[in-house]
């Protein structure tokens, strides 16, 4: 059951025109905040957003004796781990809520107390998610883990030891667990098979400049040397390319055009190209990139998702919505997460073709073929969208919603709209900047 104030209703038809403002990414900032933990001296993080996400992060370094309050900047936090301390476990699993990052809390707790609580991990139901990585690496530095009904409870009862290790899969979130732990290990650590999201690259800058010693090859390989201690840093967050490409796909299904300032090209590369593909247009700025539509007809594609450098997961989705305005079939492989398909049915609700197959379809095999997964789509197009009422199923399925929303006849009523506000800052307000037709039933607050 969702609240009223959590139920949005959305008249569409009317392109979204106009410009908004991404800042910091919601898949650097947090993990950027627990890097602090690491410190022996104040951090300063600037370009944060207000997103849930972060509000969860803070309540729990704040938990754990970190202090934490605003910059001279709007948006800049200052985080002081001078006074680091054990945390009640019942107050970090009732406040973990729905976000993953907790996990990332083990290295640094570890370092600073010699034990860390995880909690249950939210994050979004697109697949099983499990944390096996995590651990295996956690007990290679030479942690101990024990799963207990309210969570797991890990040990260090010595100093954490470098060590070389291989991922069966370029995790971002293992990868990152890796690198926050090996940067106050004794000695060298070796990571291969290591995710390079540019949030990851960004979060070495950060501990770089905290004082670690990391080393990136292009074979996906990273070299962490331990060092006793690290300091403070002072970083202004990259800035978030997968809420940049969601507004992009919203313009291009609204058939209108958005300039997102704060958008970047070096991260986005492979959206962009994807995005001219399908025949959508962009204009690269210094200060942001404007994307729309330029009239005609758009093109079905062949797109797999990937771990970076191809394209990212969780574009997906929102560009889903606007391939099923495109002429002909396109073809969606995701590869990264085993069902983050299920979305598509409530778009074939509004009048969408979308079919989806257990079978790797289009490039290549992936980890999910052969076992049972809908993780292929086939989208035919273009259909006409018809209002509806839909249920937000995840943060993109969420988003994407919206899009279908505002690009069909008639009115939506999206329930379920709170779960936006991890990931997207303001998207109300946004949205209303943008021209969209969107309203609060009896007139109630934006949430
Ligand atoms: C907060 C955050 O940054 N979230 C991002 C992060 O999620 P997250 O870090 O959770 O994603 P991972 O890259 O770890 O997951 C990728 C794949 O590896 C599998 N896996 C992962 C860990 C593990 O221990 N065992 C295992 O099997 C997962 O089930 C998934 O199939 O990267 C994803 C991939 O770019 C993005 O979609 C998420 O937005
Ligand atoms: C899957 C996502 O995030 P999380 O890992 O936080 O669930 C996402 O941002 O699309």
């Amino acid at each position: 059951m969702t609240r009223s104030n959590d139920v949005l209703l959305v008249h569409g038809g009317t392109p979204l025109e106009g410009e908004i403002n991404v800042r910091g990414a919601k898949n650097l900032v947090p993990k950027a905040m627990v890097a602090a933990l690491l410190g022996s001296a104040p951090s300063r993080l600037r370009n944060v957003p207000d997103i849930r996400d972060v509000r969860v992060v803070r309540g729990l370094l704040q938990l754990h004796g970190v202090t934490v309050r605003p910059g001279d900047e709007s948006g800049e936090l200052v985080m002081d781990p001078t006074h680091v301390e054990s945390a009640n476990v019942a107050d970090i699993d009732a406040h973990a809520g729905s976000s993953r990052i907790p996990i990332l809390f083990c290295g640094p707790l570890l370092h600073r107390l010699g034990h860390a609580f995880i909690p249950g991990l939210g994050g979004c139901d697109i697949g099983g998610r499990p944390i096996d990585f995590h651990f295996d690496v956690l007990r290679q530095f030479g942690a101990t883990i024990e799963k207990r009904a309210d969570g797991q409870y890990l040990e260090a009862p010595h100093r954490l030891r470098g060590t070389k290790i291989r991922l069966p899969y370029p995790s971002v979130g293992s990868t990152e667990q890796v690198l926050l732990t090996a940067v106050l290990a004794e000695g060298v650590t070796e990571l291969s098979n290591a995710a390079v999201e540019p949030e990851i690259e960004d979060l070495i800058c950060v501990l770089q400049k905290m004082g670690a010693i990391i080393s990136m090859d292009t074979d996906r390989t990273i070299r962490i040397t331990g060092v006793d201690k690290l300091g403070g840093y002072n970083h202004r967050a990259l800035p978030d390319r997968l809420e940049a490409a969601s507004w992009a796909s919203a313009a291009l299904a609204t058939e209108g055009s958005v300039y997102v300032r704060g958008a970047r090209q070096r991260e986005m590369m492979t959206f962009l190209n994807t995005f001219r593909k399908v025949g959508g247009a962009f204009d690269i700025g210094d200060e942001g990139i404007r994307f729309w539509h330029p009239g005609g007809k758009l093109n079905a594609i062949a797109l797999e998702t990937d771990v970076h450098p191809g394209f990212q997961t969780d574009w997906q989705q929102p560009l889903v919505v606007a391939l099923t305005q495109a002429s002909g079939l396109s073809i969606v492989h995701e590869t990264v997460y085993e069902s983050r398909l299920g979305f598509t049915s409530a778009l074939n609700q509004m009048g969408a073709h979308i079919q989806l197959y257990r079978e790797c379809l289009g490039g290549s095999a992936c980890r999910f073929g052969q076992r049972n997964f809908l993780h292929s789509a086939v989208v035919s197009g273009p259909t006409r969208l018809q209002g509806s009422d839909l249920v937000i199923p995840d943060l993109r399925g969420g988003f994407s919603y919206l899009i279908a929303a505002l690009a069909a006849q008639g009115t939506s009523r999206v329930h379920g709209i709170d779960l936006i506000n991890r990931g997207y800052e303001n998207f109300m307000h946004k949205l209303v900047e943008l021209g969209a037709k969107v309203e609060l039933p009896n007139g109630g607050e934006a949430i």
